[in-house]
């Protein structure tokens, strides 16, 4: 099993790019492979997660080329033209490729059987097979967890659906299989998640109207195949924010350059600005349907604060590393309505708690969150160089979020991090031992 050796640095500063976005990323593949002609997709994630969705996708029969670093041609093959795998579909780590794919399949002709890793085949998938029966699908699951079964030849209805917990992954299977209805499906959000399957429809030609928490979508006759560019992953990038926020050198900038801000991905610069961060949001653009921009990073002194409930799902993976730039902040950090969080890779409420408390921060688990002491007792709060972690061990349960915050963790650490099961990281960032170590981090490998 690897590991990573994180050893504390004087700081981090420079401008760094980070890999292209998973939740695009696999959407781009999926939809590619629906539509009618030849999608090209720059800025791919080439992650182990999106390379699950691809060799899934090859299966059923798309061909798929990768045309250069970051770079794959999907040739669609029309929303009927999938073919049956002879194998059950292996989603890897990845829930995203799990749950979007059970949509995506329920309105095909043929069956499917989708397992995963240790991890996956232990996560809840009735929260999409749910919707998805009442659209007439056929889906079996086991105890509520993969394998996900799904018969074919199910003739599919629009329904309109109240999500019971605010997921943008239920969100999108029920789009997906809508693609494959005869009547619209409307989807009501409890509260506003990530957005990049509407997007991503109407860039294919698709009709989708979303306002007011609502989303609903026209079935159509064919998707047609367009051009799309990957923003850098906000998920990813975040890790360098608290990095920047909490470095120990002074007047240092960190910029992260082409980093998707969609709206419904940015809860963690809301967050952090909260908290007192000094973060800039500079050379606003856009990839296609995505904007995008780059964002400087100051340090500054964090305090704690009580995170608004509304934020949740708004960075929903960046809690980890935020417990890291919480344990730094002066005062006590609350975060509730945040249950979702433990049933993710691992349950990141906790596991942070344990890596926490084993380098030596006061926190304490909630049931739908942690309250974090900032700065340990006795510490002098007034130096920016002061240690807040304590250094040694941490398990990062294969959590590939975990075993990057405590990477991060490093810049306030008396001593070097052993950080533990690491090799999942590649299901999100596969060299981010190489772009921490451009910011100034020093991650080693070993196995
Ligand atoms: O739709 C997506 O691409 C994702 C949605 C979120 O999951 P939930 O929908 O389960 O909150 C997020 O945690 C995951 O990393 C990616
Ligand atoms: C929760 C995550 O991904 P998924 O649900 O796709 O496994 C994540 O990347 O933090």
């Amino acid at each position: 099993m690897s590991h990573y050796i994180v050893e504390p640095v004087p700081g981090v500063s420079g401008a760094i790019r980070v890999p292209g976005d998973k939740s695009v990323s696999h959407r781009s593949l999926m939809l590619g492979s629906i539509a009618d002609g030849v999608t090209e997709v720059s800025g791919f994630l080439e992650s182990e997660d999106c390379l699950s969705t691809m060799k899934a996708m090859r299966a059923l029969g798309v061909r798929i080329e990768q045309i250069g670093p970051q770079a794959v041609r999907v040739h669609g093959v029309g929303m009927r033209g999938l073919k049956p795998a002879n194998h059950a579909l292996d989603m890897g780590n990845s829930g995203t490729a799990m749950r979007l794919m059970t949509g995506l399949l329920s309105g095909q002709s043929f069956d499917s059987e989708l397992i995963g890793d240790s991890s996956l085949m232990k996560r809840p998938m009735e929260r999409a097979a749910k919707p998805l029966r009442e659209m007439g699908a056929q889906i079996a699951t086991l105890d509520g967890k993969p394998p996900v079964k799904i018969t074919g030849g199910a003739k599919l209805k629009g329904i309109r659906y109240e999500l019971p917990v605010a997921s943008a992954q239920v969100k999108s299977a029920v789009l997906l299989a809508g693609l494959y209805a005869n009547t619209p499906t409307t989807v009501i959000e409890p509260a506003i998640t990530r957005d990049h399957t509407e997007r991503m429809l109407l860039s294919f030609g698709c009709q989708v109207d979303a306002a007011h928490g609502e989303v609903s979508l026209t079935p159509p006759t064919q998707l047609k195949a367009c051009t799309l560019e990957v923003p850098g992953d906000f998920s990813s990038a975040a890790f360098f924010m608290v990095a920047g926020s909490i470095n120990p050198k002074k007047d240092a900038v960190l910029t992260i350059t082409g980093v998707g801000i969609n709206p419904t991905r940015t809860g963690l610069l809301d967050i952090l600005a909260l908290m007192g961060a000094d973060l800039r949001v500079v050379n606003h653009r856009s990839a296609g349907a995505e904007p995008v921009a780059d964002i400087e990073v100051r340090p500054a002194q964090l305090k704690g604060i009580h995170v608004p409930e509304h934020l949740v799902p708004l960075a929903i993976d960046e809690f980890p590393v935020l417990f890291v730039a919480a344990s730094c902040a002066q005062g006590e950090t609350i975060v509730t309505g945040a249950e979702e969080l433990r049933v993710k890779e691992s349950d990141r409420i906790a596991v942070m708690a344990e890596g926490l408390k084993a380098m030596g921060v006061t926190c304490e688990v909630l049931p739908d969150g942690i309250r974090i002491q900032g700065r340990p007792a006795g510490r002098n709060e007034k130096d920016p160089e002061a240690k807040v972690f304590s250094g040694g061990t941490v398990d990062s349960h294969g959590d590939h979020r975990i075993a990057m915050s405590f990477s991060v963790a490093s810049l306030r650490a008396a001593a070097a991090i052993k950080i533990l099961d690491v090799a999942n990281v590649a299901t999100s960032f596969p060299d981010f031992p190489g772009t921490a170590g451009s910011a100034g981090l020093n991650v080693t490998v070993h196995d």
